[in-house]
């Protein structure tokens, strides 16, 4: 049933770059607690992540993917070590839109694979990740505004306190899936 829910990115669409943090060590938890770098996410969600990524590409970017569905226990996980419902959804109260398929954290890249600056790093829990934060570099401004419109145009919305996260338009009108990561 849940493997129907949610389809894998890349069997959609190969343009995206890939940097699928909780799958290595390299996060705020410094463990890798994703069995594999996946991107799993509702059918609809996916083809509008598709949908950005040609228009970005158009403008000579690519997307990069941090991260995409992820399982409760994930979430769990970070709550253990970082309860604050500013940056991390509370999987007791009603859990993230990540839990739900529909929700990605991502950044731009240039066509040639160079990062675009946003200002901090993905999972940076601070006041300089924060949109409304306009106390940063121009380009930073720039190049955050460029991700936001975006992504705005296909359906997904912004939080306040991570430029990297974003809702798909339902948000937490989908349910929450219980689903383990199908690793080769
Ligand atoms: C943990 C961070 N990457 C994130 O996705 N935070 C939001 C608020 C969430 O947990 O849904
Ligand atoms: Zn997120």
């Amino acid at each position: 049933q849940n493997s129907k829910q949610l389809v894998l990115l890349d069997t959609i669409n190969d343009g995206f770059a890939y940097d699928i943090r909780y799958a290595t060590s390299n996060n705020f938890l410094k463990e890798a607690f994703y069995d594999c770098a996946a991107c799993y996410l509702r059918p609809e969600v996916a083809n509008a992540l598709k949908e950005a990524n040609h228009y970005f590409c158009e403008m000579g970017y690519k997307i990069v993917l941090f991260d995409c569905y992820r399982p409760v226990s994930a979430q769990k996980k970070m709550w253990k070590v970082f309860p604050n419902p500013q940056y991390v959804a509370n999987p007791y109260k009603s859990g993230s839109v990540h839990n739900r398929g529909a929700a990605v954290d991502i950044s731009l890249a240039k066509l040639d694979g160079i990062p675009v600056d946003m200002g901090t790093d993905h999972d940076f829990f601070g006041r300089e990740a924060h949109i409304d934060n306009t106390s940063l570099p121009k380009q930073v401004l720039q190049n955050r505004k460029i991700l936001q419109d975006g992504m705005r145009k296909f359906g997904f919305e912004t939080i306040r306190t991570e430029w990297w996260h974003f809702n798909y338009k339902k948000n937490y009108s989908f349910q929450i899936i219980d689903f383990n990561f199908e690793c080769n």
